[in-house]
């Protein structure tokens, strides 16, 4: 009998990475018995699942002959660590190390045809579907090199900012050690694959919107139909950052913050220190471009300004409102997961970027936090509170009945069945925050004026040609009449997602690279394209009712801010069933990640098969011009389920300065497994 090609092409794979067949066979063997011969999760991000259980089982082999170390409790993770460096190095790190080694002797690389490729970037599966050469200076080929100012008839593209956070090489595919070292935001926002769910129920394809405040500005002509998504940030303030000055929320502008409002006010002055806190800017703050930026927002600002370079004039100013007729540029925050936590904190969105990167309030029991177990990332902080809120205080911040403040549609109650904690304090604001005086040099007639469909009527779902609004989607709308994605494409959007290196593209002239301003440039790391929703909009001659308004409409369906019993904190669920093919339009689940604050914060991380996946959404008003990052359902999900996202954090990233949480996803993928295992084997080994 022949061989099985797929077969034939991991072993290639694994070769590539100096993995004998002899060792692969076994572990390919147990991989398919557990996925149920499921080839595209074992085939994803260049095998990693393979490559990494491999290493796994040699580690354990290992670990047997090794037999047991004693370890002390407190310098565990640091033998861990030393442990680790005594293991044969992993396939996929020691790409990563041997990128650095190749990094240091290398001269600096320029960006253009001559070097246009990362010194260390794992190459796109060849035709054959092999997986790249692990060399320190791969092409990528077959990759059309263009630039976006190529793309964009040379006017800029600000795209949602990569959360600083493990999004970045959601895999464990090697990251530049520059890179890393910056600490800065090369970050491939990407879904892994999610895995067909045996449960049913649900609707698959239902939208939501991601918790992630990005910003995300592209000319109305842009000729391309997909977008590359790793991005350029423009900012990260929240408007209470701005200590003194107006904020729209105390003006009560941006929504009924008032008593919340002053517990914000009241908790402003409180400190954290801790090793996953990175210092806030007082420099910024003083001078008022952009205040009280957190080091990780900061550095996201100096991108965003020094990127857009000739096209944009970086001038962020730090008065924010809400979205007005005159505010082209809507700024929005960028999310850093890794160090949003659960009691009390407040990083999803946004609505905590000050001094104080995460339990900002400390009434939101970081003393619990720290020593509760249940609390997510206890024991990682260091609080030194001002003030502290009284249970009264907490009750008074979030109506049980009603998390939103009567701000979206719906109710959306939260429960703790678990402990006495309360949901963190935070502005739930379902509207967009722009900053006021925020300015770019191009010309902001050009947003919006194209692609509408102003001769249209009724709904445009319903014409027998698809109109203009359906010209990005190829033709067609994404949605069904029933106001779910269409199936196919949302599988292409899952099939980008899951080979991303496949889709990659690389600028000739990176702007990202560019920006980064620190004495040479480095080639382009790649940029995934993703598929895009266009949604028709004001300009448009449809009704609001058009069945390409989706995600526009806002949450509609039941859900419920709930506090997990596994130690993530605060998580969301659906408490009905999203019944497959039923949804009408105003039934459709969305949440408006474009605002911060809104209940999408509550989102948990799960690895690999959550249960959402993200998709940009173009969203117009005549006020503003964003894309959404939406999220859809990726497969059914029944009432009581949890809604989770995968983050794409990657948690054996050594080199990233904030430590990521520990995850409890539950998920049999989890990425967290690798490390976790090594801990749990070397905390055994005390006993
Ligand atoms: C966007 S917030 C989600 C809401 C959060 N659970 C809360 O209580 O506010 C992200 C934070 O939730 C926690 N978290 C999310 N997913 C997790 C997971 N799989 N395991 C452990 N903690 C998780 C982490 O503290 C993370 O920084």
């Amino acid at each position: 009998m022949a061989p099985n090609p797929r077969v034939t092409s991991a072993y290639r794979a694994m070769k590539v990475l100096g993995i004998e067949e002899v060792k692969v066979k076994p572990v390919l063997k147990k991989l398919l018995k557990l996925y149920d011969k499921n080839w595209e999760l074992i085939e994803a991000e260049n095998y990693r699942v393979l490559a990494d259980s491999i290493f796994q089982e040699e580690e354990e082999n290992q670990g047997e002959r090794w037999g047991k170390k004693k370890l002390d409790e407190e310098d565990m993770e640091e033998d861990e660590e030393a442990h680790m460096h005594d293991e044969p190095v992993r396939p996929l790190k020691r790409l990563r190390l041997r990128g650095r080694e190749s990094q240091a002797s290398q001269p600096m690389a320029g960006c253009g045809p001559r070097s246009p490729f990362p010194s260390q970037m794992i190459k796109p599966k060849n035709e054959e579907g092999s997986l790249p050469e692990s060399s320190s200076r791969q092409q990528p080929q077959n990759k059309e090199v263009s630039s976006p100012s190529d793309m964009g008839h040379g006017r800029i593209e600000v795209r949602p900012l990569p959360s600083r956070d493990r999004t970045t090489d959601k895999g464990k595919q090697p990251v530049s050690p520059q890179v890393a070292m910056r600490g800065k935001n090369i970050i491939s926002e990407r879904v892994l694959p999610s895995i067909p769910s045996k449960e049913p129920t649900g609707e698959r394809g239902t939208g939501l919107l991601l918790p992630h405040t990005h910003t995300l500005i592209i000319p109305k002509d842009e000729p391309i139909d997909e977008l590359p998504v790793d991005e350029v940030p423009i900012a990260v303030i929240h408007p209470d950052s701005f200590s003194g000055r107006d904020s729209p929320i105390k003006n009560g502008t941006a929504g009924k913050h008032d008593g919340h409002e002053a517990l914000a006010s009241k908790y402003r002055g409180s400190e954290v220190r801790g090793k996953d806190i990175v210092p806030s800017s007082h420099e910024e703050e003083a001078n008022g471009e952009v205040a009280t930026l957190s080091q990780e927002c900061r550095s996201d600002v100096e991108i965003a300004s020094s990127s857009l370079g000739e096209e944009i004039s970086g001038k962020i100013t730090p008065r924010l409102k809400e979205s007005s007729a005159h505010d082209g540029l809507s700024v929005r925050g960028n999310v850093d997961m890794r160090s949003c936590s659960s009691n009390g904190s407040i990083n999803t969105d946004a609505g905590h970027i000050g001094k104080v990167r995460r339990n900002d309030f400390p009434g939101s029991d970081n003393k619990k936090g720290l020593s509760d177990p249940k609390s997510p990332n206890s024991g990682s902080l260091v609080v030194s509170t001002q003030h502290q809120l009284t249970q009264d205080d907490l009750r008074s911040i979030h109506d049980c009945k009603d998390i939103t403040k009567g701000e979206e549609y719906v109710s959306i109650a939260w429960v703790n069945e678990n402990t006495n904690d309360f949901p963190p304090p935070f502005h739930y604001i379902p509207h967009n925050l722009v900053f006021h005086e925020a300015y770019v040099r191009f010309s902001l007639s050009q947003i919006g004026v194209k692609d509408c469909c102003s001769s249209c009527l009724g709904s445009c779902l319903l014409s027998s040609t698809p109109c203009a609004c359906a010209n990005k989607t190829g033709g067609g709308f994404a949605y069904t009449a029933e106001g779910t994605v269409k199936e196919a494409f949302l599988e292409e959007c899952i099939a980008i997602s899951r080979k991303r290196q496949v889709h990659n593209f690389y600028c000739k002239d990176c702007p990202l690279e560019r920006s980064r301003n620190d004495g040479f440039v480095e080639p382009c790391k790649g940029h995934i394209k993703r598929k895009f929703i266009k949604e028709c909009w004001s300009k448009c001659g449809c009704g609001k009712q058009c069945g390409n308004r989706v995600v526009q409409r806002g949450i509609t369906s039941k859900l419920q801010v709930f506090f997990t019993p596994e130690g993530k904190g605060w998580g969301l669920r659906t408490l009905e069933d999203l019944p497959k093919g039923d949804v009408k339009d105003k039934e459709a689940l969305c949440l408006d990640a474009a605002s911060y604050g809104n209940v999408a914060r509550f989102i948990n991380h799960r690895c690999l098969d959550a249960n959402l996946i993200e998709i940009p959404v173009e969203v117009d008003a005549p006020d503003r011009h964003y894309y959404h990052l939406a999220l859809f359902t990726s497969r059914e999900i029944a009432a009581q389920e949890e809604l989770t996202w995968d983050y794409g954090i990657d948690f054996d990233d050594q080199d990233h300065p904030i430590k990521p949480f520990l995850c409890t996803c539950g998920s049999k993928f989890c990425r967290k497994m690798s490390r976790s295992n090594r801990s749990i084997r070397s905390s055994s080994t005390t006993l």
